[in-house]
């Protein structure tokens, strides 16, 4: 596609709708990582509102935050923070409660004193839906002195959870317009029409 064809967020509409029920997530947005063009343009968008000069770290939640997290810090030229789901780190850790889309109690760690007090830090994920993993990542990064310099995410649902991340912090999304974010709101997107059979 040129760019001058590409409407913004043109990517979204590659995601897919989820085929396996309740307890997975209601869409699937890894088509986007397997198009070169998709991916560098998301990875684009989540970052072009941001003035790089005030980021100094970044952190990806686990798992899949990891693969937009390193992209994005091999972009800026950062260093990578990893933010784990419990149970991985083999080291001192820093360990957050949260509950998240799944209704489930989780924990997320991190490796204790991963970076000087005042460090400003990009902290990015997929996907933020009720807000609650997010939330779990920024206490660990304010625990640990650390200062959020933005968050980054392909998109945010407009939850009571997540508005409040959009009040206290710099949210970038890569979400166009009115419209698609109403589809996300919905759950529902019109492209998955594409993926019927
Ligand atoms: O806003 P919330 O309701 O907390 O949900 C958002 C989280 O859920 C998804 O991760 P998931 O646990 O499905 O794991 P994955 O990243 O390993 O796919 C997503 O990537 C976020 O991390
Ligand atoms: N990957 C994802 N897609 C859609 N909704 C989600 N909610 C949490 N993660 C999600």
């Amino acid at each position: 596609m040129s760019g001058k064809d590409k409407q913004p967020g043109w990517y979204l509409s590659l995601a897919m709708p989820n085929v396996r029920g309740p307890a997975y997530a209601w869409l699937d947005p890894s088509p986007i990582y397997l198009n070169p063009e998709a991916m560098q343009d998301c990875v684009a968008d989540m970052i072009r509102p941001f003035d790089h000069s005030e980021i100094d770290l970044v952190a990806g939640i686990d798992g899949t935050g990891f693969v937009l997290g390193s992209a994005i810090a091999y972009h800026l030229k950062k260093g990578f923070l990893m933010i784990r789901k419990a149970g991985h780190l083999a080291v001192d850790v820093t360990t957050v409660e949260y509950t998240d889309y799944q209704k489930k109690q989780k924990s997320l760690e991190m490796r204790q004193n991963p970076f000087p007090p005042g460090t400003r830090v990009l902290v990015v994920d997929q996907w933020i839906e009720t807000g609650g993993t997010m939330w779990a990542a920024v206490n660990l990064i304010e625990k640990a002195g650390g200062k959020v310099a933005g968050i980054a995410t392909i998109c945010m649902e407009e939850m009571e959870g997540a508005m409040k991340l959009k009040m206290q912090y710099d949210v970038v999304h890569c979400v166009p317009n009115e419209e698609l974010q109403k589809q996300v709101n919905d759950h529902y997107l019109e492209s998955f029409k594409n993926f019927e059979k």
